[in-house]
Formats: C-alpha cells, sequence, structure tokens
C-alpha cells in the first residue's frame, strides 16, 4: 500500500510510467548517443511548454479554495519561473539557443496537445484534477535526473548532455519534485476520496502518456 498519493498514482499506470522514465530518448541522453539535433529540438519545445505550464500554475492560484492553498501553488509558480525557467536558459545558452530563437518557434503539436490537456483537465476540473494532471511533469523529472546521474560515465565532460542531467539530478531541482509531491498529498487530503481515484488515475496516465509523446517529438524532431 503506498504512503502517498503519487506512489499510488505511479503503481497504478506502471507500464505508461515506465514507458516515459525509461523513454529511448532518455536513455540516449544517459549514454551520449542522443542526435544533438534531436536534443535541441527537445529544449526549445521545452521552452514553449514551461511557459504554458507556468500559466497552469498560475490556474492553480486561482483554483484555490483557501488562502494556504493558493500560498502553495504561489510557491510552485514562483519554483517554476524563478528556478526551472533559469535553469532551462543557462542550459539554452550553453547550446548556443538564444532568446530570439526559443521566442520565435512554433509550437509543435505535441507541446500543443501536452500542455492544453493539462491547462483543459484544470479548467474543467477541481484543484486536485490539476495537480494530478501536473504531476508526471513536476516529479517525474526529479526521478529521471536521480537515475541518469546514476548511469557510470552519464556526469563525465565526454556526455555533452551531463549539463542536463547534472541540473534535473541537482538540489535545486530535486527539491522542487520532493515539494511537489508533498504539495499533491495537501491538495489531496480533503478532497481525494475512494470513488474519486480512478479519474485521478486516468488524468495521471493520459499526462504521462504525453510526457512520453514530447520525448518522441524530440526523437523525431516533429513539428
Ligand atoms: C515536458 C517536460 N516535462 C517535465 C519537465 C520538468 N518540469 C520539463 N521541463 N519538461
Amino acid at each position: 500500500m503506498s504512503s502517498n498519493l503519487f506512489d499510488a498514482l505511479k503503481e497504478a499506470c506502471t507500464p505508461e510510467w515506465r514507458a516515459y522514465v525509461e523513454h529511448p530518448f532518455v536513455k540516449a541522453i544517459g549514454d551520449g548517443s542522443l542526435p544533438l539535433a534531436s536534443f535541441q529540438h527537445y529544449l526549445v519545445q521545452d521552452y514553449l511548454f514551461l511557459i504554458a505550464f507556468a500559466r497552469a500554475k498560475a490556474l492553480a492560484i486561482y483554483k484555490s479554495e483557501t488562502l494556504d492553498e493558493m500560498r502553495i501553488a504561489n510557491a510552485g509558480l514562483d519554483a517554476l519561473l524563478e528556478t526551472e525557467m533559469a535553469l532551462h536558459v543557462r542550459l539554452c545558452a550553453g547550446w548556443g539557443i538564444g532568446q530570439d530563437v526559443l521566442e520565435r518557434a512554433p509550437e509543435a503539436l505535441a507541446t500543443v496537445a501536452y500542455t492544453r490537456y493539462v491547462l483543459d483537465t484544470g479548467f474543467k476540473g477541481d484543484l486536485l484534477d490539476l495537480y494530478v494532471a501536473m504531476a508526471p511533469c513536476l516529479i517525474g523529472y526529479g526521478e529521471i535526473g536521480r537515475s541518469l546521474a546514476a548511469v557510470p560515465g552519464a556526469l563525465d565532460p565526454g556526455n555533452p548532455y551531463a549539463a542536463w542531467i547534472a541540473e534535473y539530478a541537482g538540489d535545486g531541482y530535486q527539491a522542487i519534485a520532493e515539494q511537489a509531491k508533498a504539495d499533491l498529498d495537501r491538495i489531496a487530503l480533503p478532497r481525494v476520496s475512494m470513488a474519486r481515484l480512478e479519474r485521478l488515475t486516468g488524468i495521471f496516465r493520459t499526462a504521462t502518456r504525453l510526457e512520453a509523446d514530447f520525448w518522441q517529438m524530440g526523437l523525431d524532431r516533429a513539428d
């Protein structure tokens, strides 16, 4: 029996979760074999993804029912805008991708599909639906960063993706992921029930599948 909602949802969606965190894109980051063009395509799309995700976090402030929940959601928005966005722009600059390129890029269909699903889930549902839709993103990259950092040679200077792995395995992002797990439980406490679990699992499963599609978009360099 899982002790927190995130682990319970992950367990209920084991095949989809593994397809996400063990995607060929992730493995190729770990061993350095990912084509550079795929990584750069992914990085540009991820910038657009994070901007839309910031809107979803802003929606969480609106959907909050108490001041305490508003503060939790506001801290989550701040972590995205100030910590992860800075991490991302730093990575892009390291790859010679300037702000002008990021701002001119059109959204790929996988970016549209994922971000609009999260926003739509939040608009239609309540705060817990929205937090569950955001959980694979926030918490999944913490798990991926940690497991990649443990791959022998992954953090060596010879791996062109060592900086990306180090950012997501680092204390800054790991703290964001841990906080997201704790926030999910706090938001769930007054709202979750066995009757709701099936619907929440469906939301979590779809968001996890959209994460795997996002990696695939990078691999295919799809528009
Ligand atoms: C698509 C995606 N998913 C998750 C993360 C990590 N917050 C991200 N940067 N991009």
